[in-house]
């Protein structure tokens, strides 16, 4: 027999005894907070978000947030113990901290196609890049990129009119969104123009939903979060293919522009070639050009990593924010022609007050406009869940959570917290300037985060609200936006970004 069966015996019982210390610290770790029930071997407590489709996971979180103190609720995802929390003193005590900004194992699934760039990046790596590429969001390089949402808005207000027939047919709003965000981060990042809108079957966006939707898959499916137990399943093929078709457009973005700066740099003089490449300095050009602490150029892996970030980050989350918008104010029609009558007192009563390109100085008086894109965030902000792993114990609400435990903010709970807001489910976009129209006086600043906050917040935030600001001017000027979904009919669904499970469907009058 020799020793192979005593040692078998011995490992497999210090396996069991693992298994079981694990098992009983989750336990005493679930009991010191409001929970989601009952834990599964394996599989944790969340069994209830395993057998529901994506369009029903926010509801499933928020009926059994409802059961709790308003504040946090502790949950075992798999085998690791998860809080989530959804009051601004909660989400305050994570957001704030300058410790715990590794992000948590549900951003796994996405590091094969988004490498460890800005998002994802932790440490020392996360500092660097983080210092590197925020000169790309400075206040002259936003400016500079509002005439590119300009001339993209055009393109988008005559593509709906068009598809859509001036009204006569129901248009699903989103893949038109999704379009001129990847025009406008195209151009105004990476200094390419794609015409994104006039070739409606490029592979890109579509490939960006099915990548998303396999990642969610992934992440309720803790089986599949091993590599080992993801690269036996069919899902692998299926991601190979899509990573093929992300990588090789993000690819050759970066050599095109490569090959365009060599090319000025050997046919223009010195001060032509500043003013032809001002614009596009922005960002990929910074990238190209940047060295690293030991004087080296970033490695091709280095700028696909920010590229791949930066293209999905830069368009996807804007997409949604504008579709959402536009389905509230379908559904509003008093607050849509609060904001026309505020883009015609900004623009006047000239011949092209309702095609002229919006200026930087129009878009600071976009107040009314402004409130109602803050609302739609509130009640569907487009990273609805972000988290963090713990880098040491953390005292909260007189508990500890473990060191290694997750951290979820759920902003789209928290932006709906009863406990916080007025009329939460409701959409009214006056409590963002007047503070009588919702009850709650001198808000906790963590009570509203769709841009995270704290260190890790978005870099992008400015340069998305000029965006979608500039975009909405140019569609209310032109367009009526008349409802054919109700609001409540449009599940949100988590597939990372918070995506309309089914589309939005309006029409598109002209004005
Ligand atoms: C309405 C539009 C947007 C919303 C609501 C939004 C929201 C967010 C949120 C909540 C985070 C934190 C995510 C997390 O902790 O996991 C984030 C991070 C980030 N966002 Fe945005 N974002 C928007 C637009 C943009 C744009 C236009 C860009 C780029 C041009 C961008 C680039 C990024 C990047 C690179 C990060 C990671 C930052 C870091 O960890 O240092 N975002 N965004």
């Amino acid at each position: 027999m020799g020793l192979g069966v005593p040692v078998l015996v011995l490992a497999s019982l210090a396996l069991m005894i693992y298994a079981l210390v694990g098992y009983i610290k989750q336990l005493l770790f679930i009991r010191r907070f409001p929970n989601a029930g009952l834990i599964y071997p394996l599989i944790g407590n969340a069994n209830k978000l395993y057998n529901v489709s994506p369009d029903q996971i926010l509801t499933v979180i928020v009926d059994l947030a409802m059961k709790t103190d308003l504040r946090k609720m502790a949950a075992v995802l798999g085998p690791r113990p998860v809080m989530m929390v959804f009051h601004p003193e909660t989400t305050e005590a994570i957001l704030n901290s300058n410790v715990h900004i590794e992000k948590s194992a549900e951003y796994y699934p996405l590091e094969a196609w988004l490498g460890t760039g800005l998002l994802l990046a932790t440490g020392p790596k996360w500092r660097g890049r983080r210092k590197l590429l925020t000169p790309a969001f400075h206040f002259r390089i936003l400016e500079d990129a509002v005439e590119t949402f300009n001339r993209y808005s055009q393109q988008l207000v005559h593509c709906l009119l068009e598809d859509g027939q001036n009204g006569i047919h129901a248009l699903d709003i989103f893949p038109y969104t999704t379009r001129c965000t990847l025009d406008i981060i195209l151009e105004s990042a990476m200094g390419k123009s794609l015409g994104v809108q006039s070739h409606k079957g490029l592979e890109y966006p579509q490939v960006v939903n099915a990548m998303l939707r396999l990642v969610q898959h992934r992440q309720r499916s803790p089986w599949l979060m091993p590599d080992v137990l993801f690269n036996l399943s069919s899902w692998k093929g299926q991601s190979d293919q899509y990573l093929r078709v992300l990588h090789g457009f993000t690819r050759s973005v970066i050599e095109q522009r490569r090959e365009d700066m060599s090319a000025q740099s050997q046919n223009c003089s010195q001060i032509q070639k500043s003013k032809a490449t001002k614009k596009a300095t922005a960002f990929l050009d910074l990238l190209l050009q940047a060295k690293t602490l030991d004087g080296q150029e970033l490695s091709l892996q280095d700028i696909q990593e920010e590229v791949d970030t930066f293209m999905f980050e830069g368009h996807d989350t804007t997409a949604c924010a504008l579709s959402w918008t536009i389905l509230l104010l379908a559904n509003h029609p008093h607050e849509q022609e609060q904001i026309f009558r505020e883009q015609c007192e900004i623009f006047g009563d000239q011949e092209n007050s309702s095609t002229g390109p919006v200026e930087n100085r129009h878009l600071h008086q976009m107040r009314y406009l402004e409130c109602c894109i803050k609302e739609a965030l509130r009640l569907y902000p487009s990273v609805p869940v972000y988290g963090r792993t713990l880098a040491s114990d953390m005292l909260l609400d007189g508990g500890m959570v473990p060191k290694g435990a997750t951290f979820l903010v759920i902003s789209y709970l928290l932006h709906r917290n009863p406990k916080i807001w007025d009329r939460p489910n409701d959409f009214v976009p006056d409590r963002f300037r007047n503070a009588s129209a919702d009850k709650i006086i001198n808000r906790n600043p963590y009570s509203y985060v769709p841009f995270s906050a704290g260190p890790r917040n978005c870099i992008g935030q400015r340069f998305a609200m000029m965006e979608e600001k500039a975009i909405l001017s140019a569609l209310v000027r032109k367009i009526k936006f008349i409802a054919v979904d109700k609001v409540e009919d449009v599940k949100p669904a988590i597939e990372i970004v918070t995506r309309p499970y089914n589309g939005i469907r309006v029409k598109c009058v002209p004005r």
